[in-house]
């Protein structure tokens, strides 16, 4: 296999590769960028007009989707996946990566629009390196521009794939996109509706990409994700690069959350009150107290149907320790 296919080995060994471009044997050019960081172009009669960023390790202990890009690169780099759209691949925390946690100082996810330039540390020059390729790969006119990060969660799920789909001011939500995830295995969707710091934020909402949020199971070790089932995902993917996707317009099964509210954690008085092993989705009856933290402030649950998900107290103060979700319908999709 080409040496560049093996980026995921190259980032863990923190090596730069002696060759930055080598192309596979019917033509494709892998072009590695940076640490982490490689393009795929499809020669151009074959080109179908997407560009496609695929990103993983955003938070180093999630390895199932840094795992799932190591599969493609591998199909790609010998010959056996047949791209047909540019794509950038993005290992996004190397060093979390080889040290095999979420972050080191900072959550890079919470580092973009903007929030990379109110702090110090490798991960916030790392964030604005992810924002400079992105902007890079996605600036070419015309073309078609999906995003999918994937994630694992920290906790079980009683919903086990799910995405999240990012929010900005008279900008729809895409009927067409809640399809092509449906037909991805994801089983739900939650709608943004305020702008936010993460990745997929920043490429939806400044770079005209479709952008998801991937979560795909439990994060485990390297090796260890025989439980994570990404089978229908991976097959999907390989059809987008291929372009060969079947069409679908179908939300079938597809289950639609929106964000209710965030809970922002202000203080080290927080406290939240839920079990440590409670499952994302879970549901909370209303007039629950779900968390209290400084100055009497008092999170009541008011809404019918309420769940939680992402819950967690040892976010730093000011970030989001929760979000409150509500189902909601189809009804206002484009
Ligand atoms: O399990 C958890 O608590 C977090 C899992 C995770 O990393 N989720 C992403 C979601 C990003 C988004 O809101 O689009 C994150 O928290 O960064
Ligand atoms: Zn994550």
């Amino acid at each position: 296999m080409l040496a560049l296919g093996k980026l995921l080995e190259l980032t863990l060994a923190g090596r730069e590769p002696a060759q930055k471009i080598q192309l596979t044997v019917d033509g494709v050019q892998m072009r590695w960028l940076s640490e982490g960081a490689l393009e795929v172009r499809p020669p151009q009669a074959r080109d179908n007009g997407s560009d496609v960023l695929l990103s993983s390790g955003i938070h180093g202990n999630e390895t199932a989707p840094i795992e799932l890009l190591d599969r493609l690169l591998h199909g790609i780099a010998r010959g056996e996946i047949k791209p047909r759209t540019r794509i950038l691949f993005l290992f996004g925390n190397p060093e979390a990566m080889r040290r095999g946690e979420r972050f080191l100082e900072l959550d890079v996810n919470r580092l973009f629009n903007g929030r990379h330039e109110k702090n110090i540390g490798p991960e916030a020059m790392r964030a604005a390196e992810l924002e400079q390729l992105a902007r890079s790969f996605f600036s070419l006119p015309g073309r078609a521009r999906l995003h999918y990060d994937l994630h694992t969660a920290i906790r079980g799920s009683k919903v086990e794939q799910f995405a999240l789909y990012p929010w900005k001011d008279g900008r729809q939500h895409s009927r067409h996109e809640l399809a092509r995830l449906n037909a991805a295995g994801m089983e739900a969707v939650l709608l943004q509706n305020k702008s936010s710091i993460t990745f997929t934020a920043f490429t939806y909402e400044q770079l005209e990409a479709e952008a998801f949020t991937l979560e795909l199971g439990k994060a485990r070790p390297f090796g260890q994700n025989q439980g994570v089932n990404v089978s229908r995902l991976e097959l999907r993917l390989k059809q987008i690069i291929e372009g060969t996707e079947p069409e679908t317009d179908s939300l079938e099964g597809l289950k639609l959350f929106a964000v209710s509210r965030e809970v922002i954690k202000h203080s080290d008085a927080f406290l939240l009150h839920l079990p440590a092993d409670v499952e994302n989705f879970s549901e909370l009856e209303k007039g629950y107290l779900l968390a209290e933290d400084v100055a009497k402030t008092r999170w009541v649950i008011e809404e019918e149907g309420a769940r939680i998900i992402f819950p967690n107290p040892k976010v730093k103060n000011g970030l989001r320790a929760g979000i409150l979700i509500v189902p909601i319908t189809d009804a206002g999709l484009a």
